[in-house]
């Protein structure tokens, strides 16, 4: 029973054992099948790339590959590759088709048509360029020619390479490129740049034509930095546009504005392969960069790097053929034959001459006027065109981001024309209410005078309110200006304090009745006011710096204009005024106006200017012709239609001309003069920014005598002249006596004249001489009168002899008595207006009682250091010249001051 049970189970197992048997034998089997398939597929796949590594057709004569294919194993196969092969072929004969349409549609006309077809035309793109240029032709096999294009405008930059004697190749595909897109294009849509290291002169001849318009620019072979910088700057300047109107590339910016707002550049550059410094390189690879996306693309032939921003390649082969990037480096490219040089340069003409017309042609003085005059409120800023670029007007912005103008350039570079130029445009959109104008001309001439009355034409410019020519001299009224720009500054900060402002706009809004124009100085030849190592160099110094920094505010600015280096040079010490002038004008060939890497004014064309708004930094250049403003006529005109519109409201301009000298009889001060009053003797003009005379007051009180010191007869007798005569106006004929002496002989007809203009005004006039000068003075000395007396004395040091000796029976001599006069005399009304023709003989004359009788005194050629002891002691500078007296009164000014004498003509 037990082995029954036993032998059962074992049958059990064994059974299971069997079948499990059966399973791992059916499992085994699948899995060596599986693998045997594995195999040959593998077997297959190995077979199939051996064919497609040389073909099917080099396939069936290759041995070893045919006997693999004839295997059982791989039946098919080569019916297989014979299918693809056919399907291959058919899609293929398709492609040059396909590409010419594809290319046809995307770069229609000129990108891509024979050069029969197009050239001489002038294009009509405007808002987008064709993203392929075409440069020749290609063939696969029996396909077929298809063209090869190449992208370049807001899509990448070329780089070409030449084989040997292949330069006449390049030359003919870079210019076949140019025309293409330039006859693709609007007139001014696109710029070029050419740069050649080993061209001097024609870098692309054929295209000269278009090198005297902006369309192309050709730059020195040895200044490869004046291109990066113009490129540099561009792309900076667009870069910052674009990203302020939210954009990341100037193609976005134009679909989205639909507008085009800076044209599209093209800068070919020839090097000749060798390499360049690594910063050179590095700048070049900065400049690649960026430039797609500011509408610029590179042409870079035969340059030592790879340059960054996207950059298809050309290398040529020979003369006919090359290789592109485009097309991979298994096609050959036939370039597309050159278009004969004639018809290049013919071409070039008329795109040349399209441009020319577009531009409105040469633009005049009166383009930069507007329709209607006086419309403009300068409450914020000064804003006015001064040239065309393009035959788009050039502005110029004097305001808060730029208060103050510098402008540099050598003689006869236009300075003086730019200055009309502006200074019409501002006038002709400020009317007077709204700007004053104050001209200053420290050079020999009379640049601005024709801005005031003259002779032959009566009328002025109505915002001018000073007019100062012939100041090369007179330094002291450069610096009498910038006082009176200063004490304005004062007036107007305090102003603006009293109305809590800050600034000019917000205290004219806060006193819109007040008079609040902006004030525009200009000073041209400003280093004259430098010249010296002297007091006025100091002070002109402090004041410009005052007003350069403070003057923003208060709507004061000035403009600054000089012959380059020496003006420049004259900054030396005060880099506040140089450093405040942020709008540069720079004419052709000015220095160091401009930033000193920015060399654009070198480049400058005759009769333009580069006017940059970034203290002269390169990429604030915009280049500007200036129209002819300087010329009388057609300043003139503008002139005589503002005077006719303003001039009624406006008094005249201030007209100071140091070649000059006024005539008493002319000036204002001694026309208002009339009895009553504290006498005044008007001694001579001063040289101040109004029209003031220097005068002295004869006051009851010690000391006002008045003293003429030197031998210049001519302007010691204006002196004495006018003195006398504008005292005269001040009196009624019985309240004063003018005792008059002339110890001079030369002077002696002059005194005559002089007696007889006094007593034809019925004055009472007393004759002295040397004989009886100490026997009059005694007496004079000893009486008193009830009205006032004058004594005119001329060269009075000649009387000292005469006074010197005692009389019989007196203790005293006459020149006791002369000095009691002196001291004594003024309180009781009689002054002496004397004429001593040297110091010492005026301290002789004064003896040991000091100078204080002295209270006024006018110098001529007598030396600064002489004059210490009638100045209170202090130290004079003076160096005497003609036709100028050195003014003092000791109850008036604090130093001395520069007159000029009246002038005194002949009777
Ligand atoms: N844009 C212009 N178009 C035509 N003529 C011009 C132009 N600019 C200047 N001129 C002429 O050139 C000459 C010299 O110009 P301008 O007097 O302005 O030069 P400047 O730089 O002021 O010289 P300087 O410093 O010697 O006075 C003048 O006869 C002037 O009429």
């Amino acid at each position: 029973m037990r082995s029954s049970k036993v032998n059962e189970r074992r049958k059990r197992v064994l059974t299971a054992i069997g079948n499990m048997r059966h399973q791992l034998g059916l499992v085994l089997g699948a899995a060596r099948n599986a693998r045997q398939d594995a195999e040959t597929t593998l077997e297959r796949l190995r077979l199939e790339q051996r064919i497609a590594r040389v073909g099917i057709a080099r396939a069936d004569h290759d041995e070893s590959l045919a006997a693999a294919m004839h295997h059982p194993l791989m039946a098919g196969l080569r019916d297989q590759f014979k299918a693809t092969q056919a399907a291959f072929h058919a899609e293929a004969a398709t492609v040059p088709a396909r590409l010419r349409e594809l290319i046809a549609q995307a770069a229609p006309g000129p990108a891509s048509r024979p050069p029969t077809d197009w050239l001489g035309r002038i294009g009509t793109g405007a808002l987008t360029v064709p993203p392929l240029w075409r440069i020749g032709s290609s063939t696969m096999d029996e396909t077929g020619p298809f063209p090869v294009s190449v992208p370049l405008l807001d899509e990448s930059h070329l780089a070409i390479t030449s084989a040997p004697k292949t330069r006449a190749t390049v030359d003919a595909l870079v210019e076949g490129i140019l025309l293409r897109v330039l006859s693709s294009m609007e007139p001014g849509a696109v710029r070029i740049h050419l740069w050649d290291i080993g061209q001097l002169t024609a870098v692309l001849p054929n295209l000269y034509p278009l090198s005297r318009t902006s369309a192309i620019t050709v730059y020195d072979p040895t200044r490869l930095e004046d291109l990066f910088d113009d490129l540099a700057g561009h792309i900076r300047r667009i870069h910052t546009q674009t990203m302020q109107a939210g954009h990341t590339s100037l193609r976005s910016m134009r679909e989205s504005l639909g507008q085009r707002t800076e044209p599209w550049r093209i800068a070919v550059l020839f090097g000749n392969g060798e390499n360049w410094a690594p910063e050179t390189l590095r700048e070049l690879r900065r400049i690649a960069g960026g430039a797609v996306a500011a509408g610029i693309s590179l042409i870079a032939v035969d340059l030592p790097t790879v340059l960054g921003g996207g950059v298809e390649n050309i290398r040529l082969l020979d003369e006919k053929h090359a290789m592109t990037s485009m097309t991979g480096p298994d096609l050959v490219v036939s370039l597309d034959p050159p278009i004969p040089a004639t018809e290049v340069s013919g071409a070039a003409a008329r795109l040349a001459e399209a441009l020319i017309e577009r531009q409105g042609g040469p633009r005049t003085f009166n383009d930069l006027l507007p329709t209607e005059f006086g419309q403009e409120s300068s409450a914020a800023e000064l804003r006015a065109p001064v040239g065309f670029f393009e035959g788009d007007p050039v502005e110029v912005v004097i305001g808060d981001a730029t208060p103050h103008v510098l402008i540099g350039g050598p003689s006869g570079s236009g300075k003086t024309n730019f200055l009309y130029a502006l200074i019409g445009s501002l006038a002709a959109r400020y009317p007077p209410d709204e700007l004053a104008l104050y001209l200053l001309d420290f050079k020999e001439g009379v640049s601005f005078a024709g801005l005031a009355p003259g002779r032959r034409d009566k009328s002025w410019l109505p915002q001018a309110r000073l007019i100062g020519v012939n100041v090369n001299t007179d330094r002291e009224f450069g610096l009498a200006l910038l006082k009176f720009l200063a004490d304005e500054l004062r007036r107007r900060s305090a102003a603006a304090k009293e109305h809590e402002v800050t600034d000019l706009a917000g205290l004219r809004r806060q006193d819109p009745g007040g008079h609040w124009p902006r004030i525009v100085a200009v000073i041209d030849e400003f280093q004259y006011l430098f010249a010296g190592r002297d007091t006025v160099t100091g002070a002109a110094t402090a004041l410009l710096e005052d007003i350069a920094r403070r003057g923003r505010a208060q709507g004061i600015h000035l403009i600054l204009a000089s012959q380059d280096i020496a003006g420049i040079d004259a900054f030396w010490g005060k880099p506040a005024v140089f450093e405040q002038c942020t709008l540069r004008i720079a004419m052709p060939k000015a220095r160091r106006v401009l930033a000193e890497t920015n060399n654009a004014a070198i480049a400058a064309p005759k009769w333009h200017a580069v006017v940059n708004h970034d203290s002269g930094v390169a990429h604030g250049n915009q280049l500007a012709h200036i129209p002819d403003a300087s010329n009388r006529e057609i300043f003139s005109t503008l002139q005589r239609k503002l005077w006719d519109l303003y001039a009624e409201e406006h008094q005249r301009p201030r007209l100071f001309d140091g070649a000059v000298s006024p005539l008493l009889d002319h000036v204002a001060a001694y026309a208002t003069l009339s009895p009553g009053g504290r006498a005044r003797a008007l001694l001579g003009q001063a040289i101040d920014v109004d029209d003031k005379a220097c005068a002295v007051e004869l006051a009851s009180a010690p000391g006002r005598n008045v003293a003429v010191l030197g031998t210049a007869i001519a302007e010691a007798l204006s002196i004495m002249d006018a003195s006398a005569r504008s005292l005269a106006r001040q009196y009624h004929p019985d309240e004063v006596e003018f005792v008059v002496c002339c110890l001079v002989d030369r002077c002696a007809p002059a005194v005559d004249q002089l007696v007889e203009v006094l007593k034809a005004e019925g004055h009472w006039v007393v004759r002295m001489t040397e004989d009886d000068i100490a026997e009059r003075m005694t007496k004079i000395a000893g009486e008193a009168v009830g009205h006032t007396r004058i004594l005119l004395l001329y060269g009075v040091d000649a009387a000292l002899p005469a006074l010197e000796a005692k009389l019989p029976g007196e203790i005293k001599s006459g020149l006791d008595h002369f000095r009691t006069v002196l001291k004594l005399g003024p309180s009781r009304g009689v002054h002496t207006i004397g004429w001593w023709r040297g110091t010492a003989r005026l301290k002789d004359t004064l003896g040991f009682a000091g100078t204080d009788d002295i209270g006024a005194w006018a110098a001529l050629d007598v030396q600064g250091s002489e004059l210490t002891g009638f100045a209170a002691g202090q130290v004079v500078h003076w160096s005497p010249r003609p036709g100028r007296a050195l003014f003092f009164d000791r109850s008036t000014h604090m130093t001395p001051e520069v007159m000029i004498p009246f002038d005194r003509p002949e009777f």
